[in-house]
């Protein structure tokens, strides 16, 4: 018997689509899954440029997909390594739980309180518009805080806890930011997944090679 069902909550916000699903994973299978991410994801700590200078990113990263297309974000190119046993699991189950289908997982591990990811929107043009971006956390508990970009009163905290599912969908990454602010609080490795659906930049053609084949003439 599961002692703490799942419970699932809409928000009602305008402009944007959130829904949580606070156990999707019982407590014992989220216990597990946890600690495989935790020893087999090829976790890498990558700097970011801001205005110039050149910083450690506040917490670990990966990236797997289905394809070996590189996707950028941030300013920061990840190569992605193909989904293991374990992440094409939770992808099919996210699938069947959400109805839509994703082809890339962005992982991210905060070590601690100090471990965060500021203020963004998942608006990078490889999403389309309007993506669907469905988040499931493991291990210690940290606030998800969403704005609206415009909209003062807008502000909002989310608890995210071990084993829970977050949708995001609608115009939410078009109209809100996100964020995992750090927190003084004691707490432990967190392990966040966003699954994705990642298409394909248009190729630009090569105006250079162009050039030169006229010259060349
Ligand atoms: O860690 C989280 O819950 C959020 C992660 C996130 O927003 C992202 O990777 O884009
Ligand atoms: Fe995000």
């Amino acid at each position: 018997m599961n002692l703490f069902p799942s419970e699932k909550t809409k928000f009602n916000l305008p402009q944007a689509e959130l829904i949580y699903i606070s156990q999707f994973y019982s407590q014992t299978e989220a216990n597990i899954i946890f600690e495989s991410l935790l020893k087999d994801i090829l976790w890498q700590q990558d700097n970011i440029t801001l205005f110039g200078k050149a910083h450690k990113q506040p917490r670990l990263t990966a990236l797997y997909a289905e394809s070996n297309t590189p996707y950028t974000y941030s300013g920061i190119t990840m190569n992605p390594q193909p989904f293991n046993k374990l992440l094409l699991k939770i992808k099919e189950q996210v699938e069947v739980a959400t109805k839509h289908k994703f082809n890339s997982v962005l992982l991210n591990l905060y070590r601690d309180g100090n471990d965060s990811n500021g203020w963004h929107a998942d608006n990078e043009k490889e999403l389309g518009v309007n993506p669907v971006i469905t988040s499931v956390s493991f291990g210690a508990r940290r606030s998800f805080k969403y704005k609206h970009r415009t909209l003062k009163s807008e502000n909002h905290k989310l608890e995210l806890e071990h084993g829970s599912l977050l949708i995001m969908k609608g115009e939410m990454q078009h109209y809100w930011l996100h964020q995992i602010p750090k927190t003084k609080n004691e707490v432990g490795k967190r392990i966040n997944l966003t699954f994705r659906f990642i298409t394909k930049k248009t190729e630009v053609p090569q105006p250079r090679f162009n050039l030169i084949c006229i010259f060349i003439m």
